[in-house]
């Protein structure tokens, strides 16, 4: 495994991203979150937009996982090849992309896309995020380095779980022993995030419960209202 790998084993990832039309929908504010997140104790962060994206790899020095979002139909987290370099040549060591069998806007296979984006920049890693077991083994055989439960709940593939798809982290680490699997997706207490490292989560990305403060305020709010 190499270094970047080891580094994260066990450990916390926070995700940094505001939504369009959110007051924090800055590329200067999530950087300075992306820095705040890494004062407590977050050994890497995610970041959503090229600009997000160049702004926090000037203030942050541990390992970025970047990603465009583009669209909101099909495939819409890091789409293209032409996104995926542009977030490896901002300096993100790892390479977010949505690794569906689904039809990808610039026609390329998910398998194409990897094979480009390390022949043009060596190093970087790909996270694969995951709906389901075949998307996972689609990834694999494509050549992701590391597979993300990111998308589980948010296609047909699977039920929205309440809290983490703690079931679908079970199977993916199970079937693929040979590649770290990080739980993303609805992690919304420590709790939480400590049973996805128990479940064999090689490490736990947490984003809107740390980062979102319009969410976690209307968990507050409508506890206080009782409702
Ligand atoms: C499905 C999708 O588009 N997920 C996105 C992926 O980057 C983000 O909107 C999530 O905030 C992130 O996955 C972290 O998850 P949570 O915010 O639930 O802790």
């Amino acid at each position: 495994m190499n270094d970047l790998l080891d580094s994260l084993k066990g450990q916390l990832v926070v995700s940094c991203q505001a939504y369009p039309g959110e007051p924090m929908r800055h590329p200067e504010t999530m950087a300075q979150v992306a820095a705040a997140v890494v004062e407590g104790g977050a050994k890497a962060v995610r970041l959503q937009g090229l600009e997000d994206i160049r702004q926090a790899r000037a203030l942050v020095d541990v390992p970025i996982i970047g990603l465009v979002k583009e669209g909101h139909e099909g495939v819409y987290i890091t789409p293209t090849l032409e996104l995926a370099r542009a977030i490896a040549d901002l300096g993100a060591e790892v390479v977010a992309l949505d690794a569906t069998p689904r039809p990808r806007p610039d026609g390329l296979t998910v398998a194409e896309t990897i094979a480009q984006l390390k022949e043009s920049h060596p190093g970087v890693l790909v996270m694969a995020d995951c709906d389901c077991v075949e998307t996972a083994r689609h990834a694999v055989e494509s050549g992701a380095d590391i597979l993300g439960t990111t998308l589980a709940g948010y296609t047909d593939a699977r039920e929205k779980t309440v809290g983490p798809d703690l079931e679908l982290l079970q199977d993916l680490v199970r079937e693929f022993p040979d590649h770290p699997v990080i739980a993303e997706g609805r992690i919304h207490t420590p709790e939480q995030a400590r049973a996805a490292i128990e479940t064999g989560a090689h490490a736990v990305v947490v984003g809107t419960a740390i980062t979102h403060p319009t969410t976690i305020t209307t968990w507050f709010a409508a506890a206080v209202a009782g409702s």
